[in-house]
């Protein structure tokens, strides 16, 4: 990301306006261990929202329970002010919401195009009948810097580039809002640094990128607002600059030497 950045087009003004994610009071239990804590918290159009928490803090609880893996024992969720507490995985895949996962689920004997492609079934059953999907698929892969393995099995290719290809297959269903669980671990510095360039560039063009990620410089360069969870707390909410002076973050994080950096 440059620090001199060209004016905004009226498009990208509209797009970086909103809130598009809401929780308000989130509290998951698995039998006597609360998870997650009456947490309430917002993403943005437009922007890179980081959830960042020590092992163990109800980050990926939180993502199950937005996407809708995971029914809350109270609290809801709000999709551009709409209640989808309610829905299914797939409703809400369908209104816009897709992610990746901390273990990666692609299909490992399928091409890395194939693994993109299949997504594209959402887009059709969501109205796009008439999408062609090899050509989508093309951008896609082009968008995420694929093309030059796009014809090699997933299980032939470093873990680095297979979490591209996770997030590759979810900006295939055209989505509003992208939650990426630990999308750089495993990545080489290199492929993390394009893949920060990447994740800059589409939330440039109004999407919603929720990161979690134990990365912790790189969620402090790329996100507008960080939420800090700690034993399914919500702890903290701001800048990466007030996140990285809150005592409250850094008492959570001692031991760990990762915040200040
Ligand atoms: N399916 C489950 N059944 C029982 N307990 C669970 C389940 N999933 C998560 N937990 C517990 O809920 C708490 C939050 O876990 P969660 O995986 O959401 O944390 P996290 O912040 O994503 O951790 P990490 O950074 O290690 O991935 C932990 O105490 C965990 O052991």
């Amino acid at each position: 990301m440059s620090e001199t950045s060209a004016p905004e087009s009226p498009e990208s003004r509209t797009q970086a306006a909103g809130t598009l994610l809401e929780t308000r009071g989130i509290t998951v239990r698995f039998g006597g261990n609360t998870a997650v804590d009456d947490v309430s918290l917002t993403m943005d159009e437009g922007r890179i929202t980081g959830l960042i928490g020590p092992n163990g803090a109800g980050k990926t609880t939180m993502f199950n329970t937005i996407t809708g893996l995971l029914k809350p024992a109270s609290g809801r969720v709000f999709l551009d002010g709409d209640d989808i507490t309610g829905l299914s995985p797939a409703k809400r895949a369908r209104r816009g919401m897709a992610r990746t996962f901390q273990r990666l689920e692609l299909f490992l004997s399928l091409t890395v195009r194939d693994n993109v492609r299949v997504a594209g079934d959402i887009l059709r059953s969501n109205g796009r009948r008439r999408l062609d999907l090899d050509e989508e698929t093309d951008r896609i892969l082009e968008r995420t810097g694929l093309t030059d393995i796009a014809d090699r099995d997933v299980s032939d290719i470093p873990i680095g580039r297979a979490r591209v290809v996770e997030v590759a297959r979810a900006l295939m269903t055209s989505p509003r809002i992208l939650l990426l669980d630990e999308p750089a671990s495993g990545q080489t510095e290199g492929e993390t640094e394009a893949f920060a360039e990447m994740l800059a560039g589409l939330a440039e063009e109004g999407l919603a990128i929720c990161l979690v990620e134990h990365d912790l410089p790189l969620v402090m360069k790329l996100c507008s607002t960080v939420h800090v969870l700690d034993y399914g707390s919500l702890i903290a909410s701001g800048t990466p600059a007030q996140i990285k002076e809150s005592p409250e973050v850094i008492a959570a994080y001692i031991g760990t030497e990762e915040v200040g950096q």
